[in-house]
């Protein structure tokens, strides 16, 4: 699948510098066109792999290229201000070859969070293409304002996209770490689900080895729909003797022999195991999962480890899960890979936990700082009265 990605903020652009490498390192393809959007000189001047002429420093007149410093509302400002700027640098390079829009952004911070709806809504009145957010919650130690501008902004941007495909920062933060050593890590768990995910549909770089049963991009657009939120399950294991030649590939493929029926019960078995630890285990969002509307299972590794049989009744199993029809399902032969993984996409999902906690802390931080405000001001009014006493 081709996309043309919109890195907006910090976070954003740190992201789609992710993926450009992934692309560099993989040979997959799946950036079309890479733009970085910030209103911070400094982070659009950190980044590796995206093109300096694709880097747009926005809202110059009203923050300095100094960032929006927690602000959505600033963030919005800026974008609005450059909003030209910003679709000239999507515009030089978007073709007919690109299957989708994705915007990168961190939710928490001004310019990713205010930005990204605006962009949005230009980018959806603008092509015929999807559009779509890959939006990152805070973790919830960031505390209430992170959280609070996350909740609005998670509400604005799931109403301009086509789907947001979510990330929980939560979810992956693990102790102890730095925050910059912890975000490459966070990031390198974001680029194996949603790389994995977005370069199995872009087919052509198959070459040979043909897929039993192909997921292409319209595969992965049908499952997104045109209006919802997406969780992303991932699960991963290490193969014995991959990559030992055509033989064994006969055999775990369902040969005639008993040896191959044994070994292609081991693969079907590994991956039913594998998509029901990724479904059952963490998600990119955690998520009721029967409250699922569509979903896409794709299990990607060397072709002797992938059987049809193995997905079918995975595919079963996930539509039992999720309790919906619509679940797609299709394997992504990656011969010099020694891995099988299986990603499950859940998508239209309505029951999230995480997004109603995230609302109320954004409410109980609203309520603390008119507490606040109304304290300052109260304190002001007799400092004030103190001074015209002593008078
Ligand atoms: N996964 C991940 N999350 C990040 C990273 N950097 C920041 N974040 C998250 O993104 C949120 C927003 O931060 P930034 O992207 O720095 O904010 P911004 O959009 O540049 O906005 P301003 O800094 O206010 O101008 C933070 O609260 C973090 O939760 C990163 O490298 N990876």
């Amino acid at each position: 699948m081709k996309i043309a990605m919109i890195g907006f903020g910090q976070a954003g652009g740190k992201i789609l510098d992710r993926f450009l490498r992934y692309d560099s390192t993989r040979g997959t393809g799946i950036v079309g066109h890479a733009v970085a959007v910030n209103s911070a000189k400094a982070d659009l001047m950190g980044l590796d792999y995206v093109p300096h002429e694709n880097r747009v420093l926005i809202g110059q007149s009203i923050v300095k290229g100094h960032g929006a410093g927690t602000e959505p509302e600033l963030g919005e400002k800026c974008t609005q201000e450059d909003i030209e700027e910003i679709q000239s640098a999507i515009d030089k390079m978007v073709s007919s070859e690109i299957d989708a829009f994705l915007i990168i952004a961190g939710l928490g911070g001004g310019t990713g969070s205010g930005g990204s709806p605006v962009l949005a809504e230009r980018l959806q009145r603008l092509y015929v293409e999807p559009v779509y957010g890959l939006g990152i919650l805070p973790a919830r130690d960031e505390g209430g304002i992170y959280n609070r501008n996350a909740a609005r902004s998670f509400q604005d941007f799931a109403e301009t996209v086509d789907n947001l495909l979510a990330f929980d920062n939560d979810a992956f933060k693990s102790g102890g770490e730095s925050l910059g050593e912890g975000y490459t890590e966070i990031n390198d768990e974001i680029i194996t689900r949603f790389g994995a995910l977005f370069s199995a549909g872009e087919v052509e770089a198959l070459g040979d080895n043909v897929a039993e049963s192909v997921v292409d991009a319209s595969e992965i657009i049908n499952t997104l729909g045109e209006h919802g939120i997406t969780s992303v399950g991932y699960a991963s294991e290490v193969v014995e003797n991959a990559n030992d030649g055509g033989g064994l590939l006969d055999k775990l493929r369902g040969g005639n022999d008993q040896n191959g029926f044994a070994s292609a019960g081991d693969a079907t078995n590994r991956i039913t195991a594998l998509v029901r630890k990724a479904t059952l285990g963490k998600l990119t969002l955690q998520c009721e999962v029967d409250s699922t509307e569509r979903a896409l299972l794709l299990v990607s590794g060397p072709p002797e480890a992938l059987n049809r049989k193995g997905i079918d009744k995975a595919r079963k199993w996930i539509e039992n899960k999720t309790e919906c029809m619509e679940v797609r399902a299709g394997d992504y032969p990656l011969p010099d890979e020694d891995r099988v993984a299986a990603i499950v996409v859940l998508s239209g999902v309505t029951e999230i936990p995480r997004v109603k906690e995230m609302q109320r802390m954004a409410i109980e931080a609203e309520e603390r700082s008119e507490e606040l405000k109304s304290q300052s001001e109260e304190g002001l009014e007799e400092l004030i009265q103190y001074g015209d006493d002593e008078e």
